[in-house]
């Protein structure tokens, strides 16, 4: 491991935009947390549990992730997973993110929305006290669950609306396109919410084209599918929209078969506003500094390369023009003062 260039890396100052809590859930905790709880899970050990997160495809690691969640239970586990993400991040430089959660994955097995919301909340105000790290709340809709259901979550998120930032769409892509959520996504833009959507990570461009055209989003989760339709590249690079890609994940989840074949540089190339960002860090093997390192080195990206990264991190972020014209300033000031 190049060290010189994961301490370049580490300092850079970066925001993540596409993290899952749920999936910042390290084997350690979820032992804690079994055992607080009073859950059985189906692993000895903790390495027991690493060993376990071998997948072949998305489905392969969401029957694991929605599993592991199980041992979520009250608001304090909501805060403890949330802020030892954050932890994590104040030691990489990581100024600013915006954090996905699957509310549907606690609210149906009974835990009230309430507890899950409420910990991730203060634990996100802790995080900025703490460490100077701001951030938004994204509510994701299980997109192999019903537009309904969707709906339900929404009417149970109300209260808290004023306190998150934005819906997303995850879970299984293939067969539940973003069409499917056409009037959920409607409803949220029109109470002020921001919208963003996981499309092309494994299913075709065509479901890229649907979340532009009919959910409207201001984001783009992963989009690694895109290359396979030029027009949809072109129109996305004329218009400036963010691809949150996640590297590591993409590797782990067989959707690339080698990180020499990242499609991040040729996305660069083609004038995409791609950025990094870790995704399921637990069950992926890499925070955000160690999936900018994966791609630098299997890439060959330059310092500069780096960077460009790290602006479009803050970029694509929903920051106020401002904060985001402060952000990017300290990363040309980091890379003029980096030595060598
Ligand atoms: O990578 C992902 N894709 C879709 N859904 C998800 N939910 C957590 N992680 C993911
Ligand atoms: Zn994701």
């Amino acid at each position: 491991m190049d060290d010189a260039l994961r301490d370049f890396v580490k300092g850079l100052p970066k925001a993540e935009l596409h993290l899952h809590l749920e999936g910042s859930l390290e084997p350690e905790l979820m032992f804690a947390l079994a055992q607080r709880n009073a859950v059985a899970i189906p692993y000895e050990t903790v390495d027991a549990v690493r060993a376990a997160y071998d997948f072949s495809n998305l489905q392969d690691f969401l029957d694991i992730y929605y599993a592991g969640a199980d041992v979520l239970r009250d608001e304090r586990d909501f805060y403890d997973l949330t802020m030892a993400y954050l932890k994590r991040m104040a030691q990489e430089n990581v100024q600013h993110v915006e954090v996905f959660f699957d509310p549907q994955t606690h609210t149906d097995r009974g835990i009230a929305f309430e507890a899950v919301a409420d910990g991730i909340l203060a634990a996100l105000d802790d995080g900025e006290r703490d460490f100077g790290i701001t951030s938004g709340l994204i509510l994701c809709f299980l997109r192999h669950l019903s537009e309904e259901a969707a709906f339900d979550v929404l009417a149970m998120a109300d209260p808290y609306l004023d306190r998150i930032l934005g819906v997303g769409l995850d879970s299984s892509e293939l067969g539940h396109p973003p069409s499917k959520f056409a009037r959920i996504f409607k409803e949220a833009g029109a109470r002020g919410l921001k919208r963003v959507a996981h499309a092309g990570e494994e299913g075709p461009a065509p479901y890229i084209h649907e979340a532009l055209d009919i959910l409207h989003v201001d984001r783009i989760d992963h989009g690694n599918r895109c290359l396979d339709d030029p027009e949809l590249v072109a129109r996305l690079a004329r218009s400036g929209m963010t691809l949150t890609l996640c590297p590591l994940s993409n590797l782990k989840l067989c959707v690339i078969d080698d990180m020499a074949h990242h499609p991040l540089k040729s996305m660069m190339e083609s004038g995409l506003h791609v950025m990094v960002n870790s995704d399921d860090p637990a069950y992926f093997g890499g925070y955000l500094t160690d999936n900018y390192l994966a791609v630098a080195q299997a890439l060959n990206l330059s310092r500069d390369d780096l960077a460009v990264l790290a602006k479009n991190s803050f970029r694509g972020s929903f920051l106020d023009g401002t904060a985001k014209a402060r952000h990017m300033a300290a990363i040309d000031d980091y890379v003029a003062a980096y030595p060598g």
